[in-house]
């Protein structure tokens, strides 16, 4: 299966709608791949706050227009990345959006964890409440956003509804780029998949953006990984490997459920 994770340059001075017809075409370009995905937030920039309210779109929005006809053009499985999602009774979401080859909606997930503690989109944006999967030909994807990627328990989850590689679309910050990486390779460790985590280049909002797109495979081991700068990092696996390593090692077998009272001797 082959993978090309955008990981697109986010810098100010780049309206909505040139970014949004820029990534069509980096899009149009990777026909050929399975899969591709783009990162979190990239319309507006997942620092872009005051943009959250003025850039929201309804879940069929332009985004989704542009990004759907992108992956039918294309003919790819395309993980469209979040946009920042105006439900129609007013909250505003952090939602993923993924598209089959032929350009129909396959999911969308509601990020869970929101960043900022009282700050940014902690306060902005409302929580979503459902875990997500989506089952492509040859494997079955699990999704996250960004924060999510510090709460274990929620890919545990994931793959306990069957997710065997987990996709991350991020905007994560230079400044805690360590992080991003060591827990891209613990989420696939622990929960023996693949993990293709896509974050954002370039500096909006006075952030700079971390880059260094990663992908991981069921062992931990780094597939390929991207630089600092706008790349397109494509990457082929086998999606068989997640079934051989939880045979060969068979450590989910040996979880122990419901460990919530202390033991005191
Ligand atoms: O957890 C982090 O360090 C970064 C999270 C983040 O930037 C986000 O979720 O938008």
């Amino acid at each position: 299966m082959r993978a090309s994770l955008i990981q697109i340059a986010v810098d100010e001075g780049e309206s909505v709608e040139s970014r949004r017809r820029r990534v069509a075409a980096l899009v149009r370009e990777q026909a050929g791949a399975d899969l591709v995905v783009l990162p979190e937030l990239w319309t507006t920039g997942a620092f872009a706050f005051e943009e959250f309210g003025s850039e929201a779109e309804p879940l069929e929005g332009p985004t989704y227009e542009a990004m759907a006809k992108a992956a039918s053009d294309a003919g790819v499985w395309l993980h469209a990345g979040s946009i920042p999602e105006r439900d129609p009774d007013g909250p505003l979401y952090n939602t993923s959006l993924v598209f089959s080859p032929s350009g129909d909606l396959a999911a969308a997930y509601r990020k869970i964890h929101r960043f900022g503690f009282d700050k940014g989109e902690a306060v902005l944006m409302s929580a979503g409440e459902d875990l997500v999967t989506v089952r492509l030909p040859d494997t079955t994807l699990g999704l996250a956003t960004c924060y999510d990627l510090r709460f274990p328990e929620l890919f545990r989850s994931l793959v306990d509804a069957g997710a065997e590689t987990l996709v991350v679309p991020a905007g994560w910050p230079e400044r805690r780029r360590a992080h991003w990486t060591l827990l891209a390779q613990a989420r696939a460790i622990e929960n023996q998949t693949f993990v293709l985590a896509c974050g954002t280049a370039g500096t909006h909002a006075r952030v700079p953006q971390a880059g260094h797109s990663i992908v991981v495979d069921p062992w931990g081991e780094v597939l390929a990984e991207a630089g600092a700068d706008q790349e397109v990092l494509t990457v082929d696996f086998d999606p068989g490997r997640v079934a051989t390593t939880r045979e060969q090692f068979p450590a989910l077998k040996d979880r122990v459920l419901g460990i919530t009272t202390p033991h005191r001797r």
